[in-house]
């Protein structure tokens, strides 16, 4: 099956989806539910460094895909009364790339980059300066003919998202002033966005239908959002004017989706584990090569939310299927030590 058809993946989305996610997207931190412990650290940082007249420090956004960490960098720049400027990591090849996006900047300006662990380490090394001190140096010549040219350039904010922060290397890491991490959304957070995203795209929606698509949603708004536009199909076609318990639950079921908001590959990488290694342990490596996905989608996608279940846990000895992930899938666990 193709991954990419996922109705569950909450990678990056075609453009079609991406227009609609457009409207969708919040703006300010009123309108941004959840995410409390960050929003009101940002908030708070924000406000000071207005007070100063300072730019905002450095920001590092990481969690899974589809957690707001692109919403989160857009409402900064917009509280901050900035401009933001949007890159992604792989695709600043060379330093003269770099030192081309921090060229544009305006003074104060917010600098978004993501997939910042995916960014090339000569890339990274010359970050180092242009974060820390605003200056770049750039190398002019060949061999015994070059020098270092001393570049300055503006304050701006560099706010970074990627999914694993243990994939960033510790120095640059070290240079983000403020770190944020994304939490997976509480069923009653995800049942508000779905009632505001049914009020933006004019979709009818009862508490029990918004609730069940909350819980269905993998704590994900991205996938509540898309489930939410999934399930208006169903409803149109049974001729239905409003979404509720019945029809979101027949509607997440054919789209196999499960009570637990697992997909068929979460169930797949379970099944896996019981059926082939007796529940595990097992090493990361091994479970990307049986679900054939790489291992870095694993880890920070499919891992990060069975973990959250409780329906995975991690050991020294590699990940293991829990009680809770045998019961899930309806399998008699073996009550031997585990
Ligand atoms: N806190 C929120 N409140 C309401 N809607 C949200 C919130 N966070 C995200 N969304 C919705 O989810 C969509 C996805 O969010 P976003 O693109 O910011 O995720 P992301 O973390 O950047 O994902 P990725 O890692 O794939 O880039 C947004 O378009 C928005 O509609
Ligand atoms: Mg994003």
């Amino acid at each position: 099956m193709d991954n990419n058809d996922r109705l569950t993946d909450a990678d990056a989305l075609n453009e079609k989806e991406d227009m609609s996610e457009k409207s969708l997207r919040p703006q300010t931190f009123d309108d941004y539910l959840g995410q409390e412990k960050a929003k009101h650290e940002l908030d708070v940082y924000i406000r000071a460094a207005k007070q100063r007249k300072q730019t905002l420090d450095h920001v590092l956004l990481y969690g899974p895909p589809g957690l707001g960490k692109t919403t989160l960098a857009m409402i900064i720049a917009n509280e901050m009364g900035v401009n933001i400027h949007t890159t992604t990591g792989p695709s600043i090849e060379k330093s003269g790339d770099l030192v081309a996006v921090l060229d544009e900047l305006s003074p104060g300006d917010v600098l978004f980059i993501d997939e910042i662990h995916r960014m090339p380490k000569a890339v990274e090394e010359v970050l180092y300066s242009a974060m820390e001190d605003f200056y770049i140096d750039i190398i002019v010549g060949q061999g015994t003919e070059s020098r270092s040219l001393h570049h300055q350039l503006v304050p701006y904010t560099l706010i970074g998202a990627t999914t694993t922060s243990g994939k960033l290397s510790a120095p640059l890491r070290d240079r983000f002033g403020i770190v944020e991490h994304m939490e997976y959304y509480s069923e009653a957070e995800l049942s508000k966005i779905v009632f505001r995203s049914a009020d933006v795209l004019n979709i009818k929606i009862d508490e029990d239908g918004a609730h069940e698509l909350a819980r269905r949603s993998r704590g994900t708004p991205r996938i509540a959002n898309r489930l939410l536009k999934r399930v208006r199909d169903f409803a149109q076609v049974g001729n239905k004017d409003k979404i509720d318990y019945e029809i979101a639950k027949s509607a997440l079921n054919q789209l196999q989706v499960d009570d637990a908001g697992l997909d068929s590959l979460d169930r797949r990488i379970l099944k896996m584990m019981i059926d082939l290694y007796g529940g595990g342990p097992l090493g990361i490596k091994v479970i990307a090569a049986n679900i054939g996905e790489d291992q870095e989608t694993i880890e920070s996608v499919y891992e990060p939310y069975l973990m959250q279940m409780g329906f995975l846990k991690r050991t020294a000895r590699g990940r293991i299927v829990t009680k809770k992930g045998y019961e899930h899938l309806g399998y008699p666990y073996p009550e031997e030590e585990k």
